[in-house]
């Protein structure tokens, strides 16, 4: 997988097939590190967009392993608690020349991280949110989750950013999936559409991701939230900034 990086930390326990370096399934035939001239293109010529895209639900309901699935074709039945906020890239070549990245960002579920800070949230341009089928009470909480994401980022034009709702752990004999019902919530708190899925037996992940890039692309024609350097200050040097390397406070 493609590692974004840890903002707090990862995980509690250890799992050898969590801590290696497995890079992002990358569909991209990347141009300069591909031998067969014909097929060289220019870098200059590769559209890239980078979207942020967030995972939020309860604990365990299986954020992580929708991530780790679908970026590197993995499962692991072990869990570790993410502690925190962690991400990984997802690069998908979309069209001819044009490559979505998409940034997923992991959120904490456990309730003793609480919800996490509007801090994490922003620039996100769509979100996910997960629930168990097998645990009900992970239901009752999406509209929680729904509220807290419509509460802590906006599109430009302020409206609600796109969430797609997932109903994971589907390969589970105690798992049923009320269709009627789900349609009905959907339309009702305003979710774009949902999916049964199994990180498990990797079902419907690929697709849900697929139908999530399209809406983006849709939104992103005329609305993001606002991008960093928009909404950042720039710091300039100065001529009465004496600061040099040779005088770091850490030396
Ligand atoms: N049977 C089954 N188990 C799953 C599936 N997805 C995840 N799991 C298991 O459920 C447990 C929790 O999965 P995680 O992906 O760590 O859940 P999470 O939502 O990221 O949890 P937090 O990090 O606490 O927020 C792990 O033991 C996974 O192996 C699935 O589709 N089917």
């Amino acid at each position: 997988m493609n590692k974004g990086g840890d903002i707090f930390a990862k995980e509690f326990d250890t799992d050898p097939d969590f801590s290696d370096n497995t890079n992002t399934t990358n569909i991209i035939s990347n141009n300069k590190n591909n031998n067969n001239s014909n097929n060289e293109i220019d870098d200059a010529d590769v559209e890239k967009h980078l979207y942020k895209v967030l995972l939020i639900g309860d604990y365990a309901v299986g954020k992580s392993s929708i991530i780790k699935r679908y970026c590197t074709g993995i499962f692991s039945p072990n869990y570790k608690l993410t502690i925190g906020v962690d991400f990984s890239v997802k690069d998908i070549e979309w069209e001819k020349n044009k490559i979505v990245s998409l940034q997923l960002w992991d959120i904490a579920g456990h309730e003793r991280f609480g919800t996490m800070t509007r801090v994490y949230y922003r620039y996100a341009i769509a979100a996910i949110i997960v629930f168990d089928l097998s645990r009900p009470s992970t239901f009752d909480a999406v509209t929680k989750w729904r509220e807290d994401v419509n509460s802590k980022v906006v599109l430009a034009n302020q409206e609600p950013i796109p969430v797609l709702l997932l109903a994971n752990k589907s390969d589970l004999s105690t798992s049923y999936v009320d269709s009627d019902m789900l349609d009905r919530f959907c339309k009702e708190n305003n979710f774009i559409g949902w999916f049964a899925t199994s990180a498990s037996s990797d079902t419907n992940i690929n697709e849900a991701m697929h139908f999530l890039t399209k809406e983006i692309l849709e939104v992103a024609k005329t609305n993001h939230p606002p991008k960093p350097e928009e909404d950042t200050l720039e710091l300039t040097k100065t001529n009465d900034d004496k600061s040099d390397n040779s005088k770091s406070c850490c030396k």
